[in-house]
């Protein structure tokens, strides 16, 4: 059976800095894998080449499979490759029930026919309240988005994702500016999404990688130094060397 995503040999220069430097990478079917690193390691790099945003300069990219190097974004979209954004990209005007509404009905051809075709479809609605539900969203369905707490607003980004029913979700720093208070919404959310989702996590809030990951990759200057087990993460010298016992992660 394929890997849900792999990378082999995959590169990325700008001009002389090699941001992503020869990465072979595999997420599995169901992973939960959280990549790591110091700031600059090119962990967003590393994102934006497989979603198609950036065009690696060697190597490959295999989804379920498939060779998607030279897909355009839309289309690895299409093929169940989802992902949230470091930071917010969600219509302030909007209230939650619009922006998964839309993104159900986008997923399903209707696009613009949005509310003509909510109003006959009973499985469209439940799939949103459904989502709304699971993401905590329901009491603040109604509200314009940017009048949310924070926390809310990530949790609505990764709901609109997984409205595309993705295979493959990158989530690229969900907690990023989350206050601690609404940290536990976020985790227990995490937690809990659809265990046939293939998820790979940026994140530098060590709490959630290592309450969400069962698998660890640190990147270190664009190449990947080390991977395993959170436990053999935490433990390895060489990790805590360049990331886990310095202050560079916060
Ligand atoms: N468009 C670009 N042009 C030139 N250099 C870039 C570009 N994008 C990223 N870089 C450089 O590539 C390297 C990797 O950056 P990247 O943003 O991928 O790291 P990161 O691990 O995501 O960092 P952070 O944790 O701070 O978000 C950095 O040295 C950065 O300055």
């Amino acid at each position: 059976m394929s890997a849900a995503l792999q990378t082999i040999g995959l590169s990325k220069r700008f001009g002389g800095l090699t941001a992503t430097d020869d990465v072979s990478f595999t997420l599995g079917h169901g992973a939960r894998h959280a990549l790591i690193g110091p700031n600059g390691a090119g962990k967003t790099t590393f994102i934006n080449l497989l979603t198609g945003v950036l065009s690696a300069n060697e190597g490959t990219i295999l989804l379920e499979g498939e060779d998607i190097t030279r897909m355009p974004q839309q289309q690895r979209a299409r093929r169940g490759l989802g992902r949230t954004f470091q930071i917010n990209q969600l219509f302030g005007a909007m209230t939650p029930v619009e922006s998964v509404g839309l993104a159900v009905s986008e997923r399903m051809g209707g696009g613009g026919q949005f509310w003509r075709r909510l109003g006959k479809r009973t499985d469209i609605v439940d799939e949103i309240v459904e989502l709304l539900r699971q993401f905590r969203l329901i009491e603040v369905m109604d509200e314009p988005t940017a009048r949310l707490p924070y926390g809310k607003q990530r949790l609505l980004e990764i709901a609109v994702a997984l409205a595309s029913q993705p295979r493959v979700l990158l989530l690229d720093e969900p907690a990023a500016g989350v206050p601690e208070a609404e940290r536990g919404e976020l985790l227990d959310t995490l937690a809990a999404l659809p265990r046939d989702v293939s998820i790979l996590l940026i994140e530098h809030d060590m709490d959630l990688v290592f309450s969400f990951a069962d698998r660890i990759s640190v990147l270190v200057n664009g190449a990947l130094f080390a991977e395993g087990t959170p436990e053999a993460m935490r433990n390895d010298p060489r990790v805590q060397d360049v990331y886990l016992g310095s202050d560079n992660h916060v």
